[in-house]
């Protein structure tokens, strides 16, 4: 996809800012980045996570790869420049919400380093949080799982560049927050979520 640059085009300046978003909300803004591979649980633990915040009156909007993709991102595939794209967008689309004031779960399997520095960098340059959140799980048991049948599907060919398995996925070197959902229960990764926002100051 060849990169587009804006020119002639200036930042227009409102009249409400973001601490007034944030006293109407009773809270601020973060994006939690849920990475990992096919099956390693990103979905279910936004899902449960999302309903524990919005029962606690944090608004809170859920990004998940399979939903941007039927919309906002329907033309793009699995190419590493395609997922690069998708990350950017989804990234740009994170901040925009986290600016907002809302506390945004982003689940996409991200495969790539850069492409998921390239969203920490958007977030943190505009004083904004950004918390990655490294689902990991063995590819051995997010397979054993394969909750869409797309590893049976990727191991008899049928889908290629499957990550994991013809594709690569790199590991965060720092997440904020390590889970393996190969060992612990869906309650005890929730938990660990909720404890990294509680002493990092995003939930009170
Ligand atoms: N080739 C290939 N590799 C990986 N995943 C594939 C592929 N083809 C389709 N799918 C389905 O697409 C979902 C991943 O989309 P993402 O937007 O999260 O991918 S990425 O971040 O751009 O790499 C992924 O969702 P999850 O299983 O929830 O991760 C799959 O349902
Ligand atoms: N400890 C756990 N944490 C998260 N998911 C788990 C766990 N144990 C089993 N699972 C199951 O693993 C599957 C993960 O699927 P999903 O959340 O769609 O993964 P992803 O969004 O990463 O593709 C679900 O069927 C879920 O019930």
């Amino acid at each position: 996809m060849t990169e587009q640059k804006a020119t002639n085009v200036h930042w227009h300046e409102g009249e409400i800012n973001r601490p007034e978003r944030a006293k109407l909300l009773g809270h601020s803004g973060a994006t939690l980045w849920f990475t990992g591979l096919s099956g390693s649980g990103k979905s279910t633990v936004a899902v449960a996570l999302e309903g524990v915040l919005h029962d606690a009156g944090v608004l809170c909007y859920r990004l998940d790869g399979d939903n941007v993709r039927l919309g906002i991102n329907k033309n793009l595939g699995f190419s590493a420049d395609d997922r690069a794209e998708n990350i950017r967008r989804v990234g740009e689309v994170s901040k925009l919400f986290v600016d907002a004031g809302l506390v945004v779960l982003s689940s996409f399997i991200s495969p790539y380093r850069a492409d998921r520095d390239l969203v920490r960098e958007l977030h943190e340059s505009a004083g904004l949080p950004f918390i990655e959140v490294h689902v990991d799980c063995s590819l051995d048991a997010a397979e054993a799982r394969d909750p869409k049948g797309l590893y049976k599907k990727a191991r008899a060919g049928e889908i290629k560049n499957f990550t994991g398995i013809d594709d690569p996925y790199e590991a965060p070197d720092r997440p904020e927050v390590h889970l393996r959902t190969d060992e612990q229960t869906l309650e005890q990764e929730v938990q660990l979520i909720l404890d990294h926002l509680r002493t990092h100051g995003v939930l009170r």
